[in-house]
């Protein structure tokens, strides 16, 4: 049986000023780090380790997935994370030259498959006074539905048609042959996949809600499937 840890972000410093963020590149707060820290606390104490770990591309999963990987020492059972950037960017040359031995590493892989849905037009707004001027409905539908775009973005479908192919030709490539898994990602890319998994319908996606910093553990056996799923919040 393998572990599936799945984590959004911790707070970053637009989910404190309740701005729209999806692909903008802002960094955790303080309260952000702490909750990362919290969450490694949490992984440690619920005797967990990861072998690879995936990433979006975006600095506030990046940065919560570091700090969950060093924090704790014991979640990285004496091997070193190395973060392993696209071999094909002609800019970036060198990073996988080097002498090393592969069991000794923990391989954390960023992709754009794990990066927050794009939010369009709502980009930098104000969540509350986006509400105001366009009202409350309409902009719960614009966050939580399934199918209805915000302005110029991506609905919750269009990013799981980039999470979940991901997911299931890479990620749970790795928890069949036994591999534990640590996934830091977004509230809307992790949306997708969870509802993958938990089966849930497009009604029933509406009313998930992730909160930042808190691991939610999946048990996942050789053919893929999901056993238990356990929510690390106390
Ligand atoms: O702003 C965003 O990118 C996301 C996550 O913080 O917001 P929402 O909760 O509306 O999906």
């Amino acid at each position: 049986m393998s572990k599936l840890i799945m984590l959004r972000h911790g707070q970053s410093l637009w989910n404190a000023a309740n701005r729209f963020t999806g692909w903008v590149d802002v960094p955790l707060s303080e309260r952000g780090r702490a909750e990362a820290t919290i969450a490694s606390c949490k992984i440690r104490d619920a005797g967990l380790t990861v072998d690879v770990c995936f990433t979006s591309m975006l600095i506030r999963a990046m940065e919560t997935a570091i700090v969950v990987m060093t924090e704790c020492d014991e979640i990285r059972q004496g091997k070193i994370p190395i973060v392993q950037h696209a071999t094909d960017d002609p800019n970036w040359h060198g990073w996988n030259k080097y002498y090393s031995d592969p069991d000794k590493e923990i391989p954390i892989f960023p992709t754009p498959a794990l990066d927050e849905r794009y939010y369009g037009e709502l980009q930098g707004l104000n969540k509350a006074e986006t509400a105001e001027k366009y009202g409350k409905e309409q902009v719960h539908i614009w966050r939580r539905s399934f199918s209805e775009k915000p302005p110029g973005g991506e609905s919750l479908e269009d990013t799981m048609h980039r999470s979940v192919p991901f997911f299931r030709d890479r990620i749970l490539a790795h928890l069949k042959q036994g591999d534990d898994v640590l996934i830091a990602a977004h509230g809307n890319s992790l949306r997708s996949i969870i509802m993958y998994l938990d089966e849930l319908s497009p009604d029933e996606v509406v009313k998930l809600e992730l909160a930042t910093g808190v691991p939610i553990v999946y048990d996942i056996d050789a053919e893929g499937q999901v056993v238990t799923k356990q929510i690390l919040d106390s």
